[in-house]
């Protein structure tokens, strides 16, 4: 919006989301995420319409557009499946050197990494967290409190998400609660 030269932001933080033009909202459910966690007994026994996360995205540009980026502030509920601790789908980019950043917002959370030679590592998420995503690393967020963990990310508009190997293959260590502690196994 335009007013005697001076312009207002179409986009607003609202309550850990956002708002305005260009926004997009998505949920996913328990259902969705068939197939992630490794306990498949105590998954079939949850209910598939629990909401595991939300996202809200900022998309500027068209998807694809070289040079733009994205902006999203997902909200991950707290829970566990068996002993594993609720997060993303996770993924790669399709364009796969495209790099991003994460940041935690509220809540104390686990950002799971992999690279293309199946190496897992995990970085710690609390409020006011950074983390540098490299280009043809795998990620997704675990929230390993009692609260919601929200995060924000920045991506770049011709990133593109692969979930397919993901999908296909998994991460290749799992984050689980032993004894209280978020463990990668
Ligand atoms: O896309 P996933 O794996 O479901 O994870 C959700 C988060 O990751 C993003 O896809 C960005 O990498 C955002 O939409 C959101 O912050
Ligand atoms: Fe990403």
């Amino acid at each position: 919006m335009k007013v005697d030269n001076i312009y207002v932001p179409e986009v607003f933080f609202t309550n850990n989301c956002l708002t305005g033009e260009n926004v997009v909202k998505s949920t996913r459910l328990l259902g969705d995420l068939d197939g992630v966690f490794q306990d498949k007994d105590a998954f079939e026994q949850m209910d598939r319409d629990r909401i595991i996360y939300q996202v809200s995205s900022f998309l500027p540009v068209v998807e694809n557009t070289p040079g733009g980026l994205f902006m999203g502030i997902t909200l991950l509920y707290p829970g566990k499946v068996g002993q594993e601790f609720f997060m993303t789908k996770g993924h790669f980019h399709t364009n796969s050197n495209r790099a991003e950043f994460y940041w935690g917002v509220e809540g104390e959370g686990m950002l799971i990494l992999m690279d293309e030679q199946r190496n897992v590592w995990a970085e710690r998420m609390f409020p006011g967290s950074l983390h540098y995503i490299p280009g043809k690393v795998a990620h997704r967020v675990a929230n390993i409190g009692y609260q919601k963990l929200v995060f924000s990310a920045c991506w770049p508009s011709d990133a593109g998400h692969d979930y397919a190997t993901i999908a296909a293959e998994g991460f290749a260590r799992s984050l689980m609660d032993v004894n209280g502690v978020p463990t990668l196994l």
